[in-house]
């Protein structure tokens, strides 16, 4: 890949997968050339129920996708120390991530990172009872086998 290559970064939980995640991956990969994908750790998973998957079985998952180059499991402490590795030139951040532009922005600058932050998209479902989140899907589950 050559020197001018737009370097993008998505991360995300990606538990149980769907296509709000692809939705997503792909609108990312579609802002650059190269599309590198952070996976939460489950001990950082902490605003919200944590991951009924493994680590490494989400990180997998998430490379084995066509808009994915890389996907690389998170730091356990500091969410920064991938990014100074990657060197990104865009991060892009999920429609309803708590996560808040202004605030990645400045942690950037303060590192000394010169990367834009987006906002990616959402997708709405297209058909009836099509399920767009791992919580959903798991409380179906529930519902249903349990
Ligand atoms: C720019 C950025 C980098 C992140 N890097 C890491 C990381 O290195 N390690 C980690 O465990 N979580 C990391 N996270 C946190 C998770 O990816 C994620 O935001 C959160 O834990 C799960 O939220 P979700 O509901 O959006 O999937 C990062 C988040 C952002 C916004
Ligand atoms: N319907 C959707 N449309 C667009 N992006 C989505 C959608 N669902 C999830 N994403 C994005 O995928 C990334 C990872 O999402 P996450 O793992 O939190 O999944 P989730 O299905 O929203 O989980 P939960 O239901 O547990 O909150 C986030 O950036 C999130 O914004």
């Amino acid at each position: 890949m050559s020197d001018d290559a737009t370097t993008v970064i998505a991360q995300g939980t990606f538990d149980v997968l769907h296509p709000g995640h692809l939705h997503y991956l792909r609108e990312a990969a579609a802002m650059g050339d190269v599309l590198h994908v952070i996976i939460a750790r489950r001990e950082n998973v902490t605003h919200k129920q944590q991951p009924v998957l493994a680590d490494r079985q989400r990180r997998d998952m998430i490379a084995a996708l066509d808009p994915v180059d890389s996907a690389l499991l998170g730091d356990r402490e500091d969410i920064f120390v991938p990014i100074e590795r990657i060197d990104p030139d865009v991060i892009v951040l999920g429609h309803d991530q708590h996560h808040d532009e202004a605030g990645i922005e400045h942690a950037l600058t303060e590192r000394g990172i010169d990367c834009t932050v987006e906002r990616a998209s959402g997708r709405e479902p297209e058909f009836d009872d099509e399920l767009l989140s791992t919580g959903r899907i798991i409380d179906r589950i529930c519902e249903q086998r349990c």
